[in-house]
């Protein structure tokens, strides 16, 4: 599902208009059921709603939500500041809410704001959508300051007023909504999936309202929302009469004494990923114990405490990384093997922090292979960044310089490709911020490389399935609970929902 500019999202509004032959209020209407639909499920036990409206198309949909939830018999009290000319579809809805009778209050000066003592009062914030082209000034500023040192929820319609929907860079410290939910319609907003903008949307949640999907399907970005759907006919059936050289022989460099287990769950993850054949290559001392833990995986040691000897490269596909230590042997192997295949590595954690430090030899690394840094180790390659979308910059130059797929993890891990994508993960928890969890992702994804997918599904394949485990995983046992075997054991479970294959 592609992301869309707040510009080209209004085209598709209106291409919907035209294709479905309705009127913008009846979008509206649309979009305000089902916002008051998510409201009145996810507030079963709160009975009193304060609605702050903006006087454009954004406040339009906060007096239509108004109107709905108190035809239902909910208490609403709506407030209205005015920021700029009222439009069309506001006015209209405005109409239509004086005719319930509810309570209205013009806002002049901060004398006018309500009393939020009572913490059950649930506040929407309807007063900037996606229409919002500068920052929030006067009584705008001040009412969005005092909301959010109030105590009650807050929930934002489209996105939380004062956040640029774009790009919000240079907005950073202006007054935005810090909202506890955010029901944003279609499809997500590019600053809402960004770290930087992480304290303003609280959790997010998209609402479909039934825009037009040929419109939203031509319009052209270079971002894209990765879910479910987009594997829909991406993932091959096994052939009967497969067997396991079908499905490619994995190794897994990895481990150091003390950091065995890093080798564990990558070939762990990439066995249960699918992968035929799975070698580890590790240091002697995590021999028994890679051995214990999986009898599946075939083991070659190199070295005794941690890799000192030429990696093997046979007809391997081979990730390197985790837990193998930065020692100066272990360095030198790290670098030789590179220069040495064509074939895509994935290439992960003490690896990248070894490349890192060797910029002479970036060029030797195998085109197409995929890198996958946190941000701290995303800095050591490209140095730090100002904003967001400069980190993006940045990420996207270095891939397409070298040819190779760089996943950015994190919340929306995000899949940057030679040819300045990025894709946003759309799963996965902060319960997934746990020690090996990236290891698990290294084996996820060589195991994808070896069954022959190519390196860009193997990116957006893996990373979904991997954020899909771990929401399988919080979903039983609460986010603080999961930890990195959780994930692995999942991953069946993962790829069942994906393909749909009935469990018998
Ligand atoms: N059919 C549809 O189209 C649908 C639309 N939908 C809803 O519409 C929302 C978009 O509505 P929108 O375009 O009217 O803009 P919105 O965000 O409400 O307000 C912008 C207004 O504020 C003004 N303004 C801007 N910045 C300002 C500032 N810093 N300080 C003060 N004023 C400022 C600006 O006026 P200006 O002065 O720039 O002329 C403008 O008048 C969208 O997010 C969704 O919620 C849904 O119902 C689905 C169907
Ligand atoms: N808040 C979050 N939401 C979703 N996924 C997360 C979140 N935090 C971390 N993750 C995922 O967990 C993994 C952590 O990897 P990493 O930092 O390399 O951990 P480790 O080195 O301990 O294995 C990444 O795949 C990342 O995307
Ligand atoms: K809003």
């Amino acid at each position: 599902m592609k992301i869309l500019t707040a510009q080209q999202l209004k085209r598709v509004d209106q291409i919907t208009l035209e294709k479905e032959n309705i009127t913008s209020i009846e979008l509206m209407e649309r979009a305000a059921n089902t916002c008051a639909e998510w409201i009145i499920k996810h507030y079963k036990t709160h009975h009193n709603f304060y609605i702050f409206c903006g006087s454009g198309n954004n406040g339009g949909d906060g007096l239509a939500i108004a109107r709905i939830l108190k035809l239902k018999h909910y208490i609403v009290s709506v407030f209205i500041v005015s920021n700029a000319a009222y439009s069309d579809e506001f006015e209209e809805n405005f109409e239509r809410w004086q005719k319930t009778g509810g309570p209205t209050k013009s806002l002049h000066s901060d004398d006018d704001f309500p009393d939020l003592s009572n913490k059950n009062i649930v506040i929407i914030d309807a007063l900037f959508g996606i229409g919002l082209n500068r920052e929030v000034k006067g009584l705008t500023a001040t009412l969005i300051n005092t909301l959010n040192h109030a105590d009650n929820d807050i929930i934002s319609i489209d996105i939380p007023s004062g956040l640029h929907a774009d790009n919000n860079a240079t907005n950073l410290h202006a007054p935005i909504i810090r909202a506890t939910h955010t029901l944003t319609f279609e499809l997500p907003k590019i600053a809402l999936l960004l770290p930087e903008n992480q304290e303003f949307s609280g959790s997010l949640n998209l609402l479909s309202i039934g825009l037009n999907q040929n419109a939203i399907a031509q319009q052209e970005s270079n971002y894209e929302w990765v879910t479910a759907a987009y594997f829909h006919n991406r993932i091959p059936k096994r052939n009967k009469f497969s067997h396991k050289g079908t499905f490619g022989h994995v190794k897994i460099v990895a481990g150091s004494l003390g950091k065995i287990g890093a080798a564990i769950l990558s070939s762990k993850a990439a066995l249960r990923t699918g992968a035929g054949l799975v070698t580890a290559e590790i240091p002697y001392c995590g021999y028994t114990a890679m051995q214990s833990a999986n009898p599946e995986v075939m083991v070659i040691p190199n070295g005794e405490k941690h890799l000192d000897k030429r990696i093997d490269l046979d007809d391997y596909h081979i990730a390197i990384g985790p837990g193998i230590g930065i020692n100066e042997d272990t360095e030198k192997e790290t670098i030789r093997l590179i220069s040495r295949t064509t074939e895509p590595l994935v290439i992960d954690a003490d690896a990248l922090n070894i490349l890192a430090e060797h910029k002479e030899d970036w060029d030797k690394i195998p085109r197409f292979s995929i890198l996958t840094p946190h941000p701290k180790e995303l800095s050591r390659w490209i140095g730090h960044w100002k904003n967001d979308f400069e980190k993006l910059e940045l990420t996207a130059n270095l891939a397409e310089e070298l040819g190779i797929y760089i996943i950015i993890k994190g919340a929306y891990t995000t899949t940057v490709t030679p040819k300045r994508n990025f894709f946003f993960n759309s799963s996965g928890n902060p319960g997934m911020a746990t020690a090996g969890s990236g290891d698990v992702l290294t084996g996820i994804l060589i195991a994808l490389l070896a069954q022959g997918y190519s390196s860009e599904i193997s990116c957006l394949l893996g990373t979904y399935l991997h954020g899909c485990a771990g929401d399988l995983v919080a979903l039983e046992k609460g986010e603080p609970a999961v930890i990195a075997s959780d994930i692995i054991e999942n991953l069946g479970k993962a790829y069942l929902q994906l393909t749909k294959i009935p469990q018998s």
